[in-house]
């Protein structure tokens, strides 16, 4: 059955890999693959290398030694298939001055277009994540709170099939933070595949947890 085959299908695989900054190495040895369907929660203490592994599969860190793939392809930022099928959402974004949140989710909208009738609808994420509420507002006199609902509703906005996300939770309340769980989970009902760097039991409730600490490489 093809949605049989779709969810067996590796989306991600970190294979031995190594991070660091400079001589400094922060993840020694780590594997894992994350399939379609799938979403995987990293935790651990501060510092640990959560946000590291997670900038390493976006691109935007070199691993020193093993590889990273994405549909088993080496992760290069420059591919225009691979950002098409990564989404990501790790620091902040970076706000365009003078357009409110509404115009942000426009921008992202049209420069997806056409989204298929398959994804999130248009309109859908923000009056779920309560962007609707502040829409006409620029990004700099929301709370924070608000930014990182419609920073979570800018990267689900995106067609893609590997998310991304770096403490999804941060600023949330009780009730963002269940919504997020929803949507990630129907994110992998899609088929999507999902690596989480989060403290947070309510958004990781679906996924699998791998615990990093500092004796996992000796393991
Ligand atoms: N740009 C950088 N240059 C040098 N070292 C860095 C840099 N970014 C992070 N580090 C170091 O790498 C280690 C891992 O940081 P990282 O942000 O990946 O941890 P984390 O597990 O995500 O932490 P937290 O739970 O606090 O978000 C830390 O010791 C940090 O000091």
């Amino acid at each position: 059955m093809l949605a049989g085959a779709l969810y067996t299908r590796r989306v991600l695989t970190i294979d031995q890999v190594k991070i660091g900054y400079g001589d400094r190495v922060v993840i020694e040895e780590l594997s894992l693959d994350v399939a379609a369907g799938e979403g995987v929660a990293l935790r651990g203490p501060n510092g640990i290398g959560k946000s590291t592994v997670l900038r390493c599969v976006a691109g935007l860190l070199e691993p020193a030694g093993g590889a990273v793939r994405v549909d088993g392809e080496p992760v290069d930022e420059r591919r225009g298939s691979f950002r098409r099928t990564v989404a990501a959402l790790l620091d902040p974004p970076a706000w365009y001055p003078g357009l409110s949140a509404q115009e942000h989710l426009s921008l992202v909208r049209l420069a997806n277009a056409p989204v298929g009738a398959d994804w999130f609808a248009e309109g859908e994420l923000a009056e779920r994540l309560g962007v609707t509420g502040f829409a006409d507002a620029g990004p700099g006199s929301l709370s924070s709170g608000q930014r990182q609902r419609l920073a979570l509703a800018m990267v689900l906005d995106r067609p893609s099939r590997l998310l991304l996300l770096d403490e999804p939770e941060r600023h949330l309340d009780r009730e963002g933070r269940e919504t997020v769980a929803m949507l990630i989970g129907e994110y992998l009902g899609r088929g999507g595949a999902a690596l989480l760097a989060s403290h947070d039991p309510t958004v990781t409730a679906g996924c699998e947890i791998i615990e990093l600490s500092t004796d996992w490489a000796d393991e």
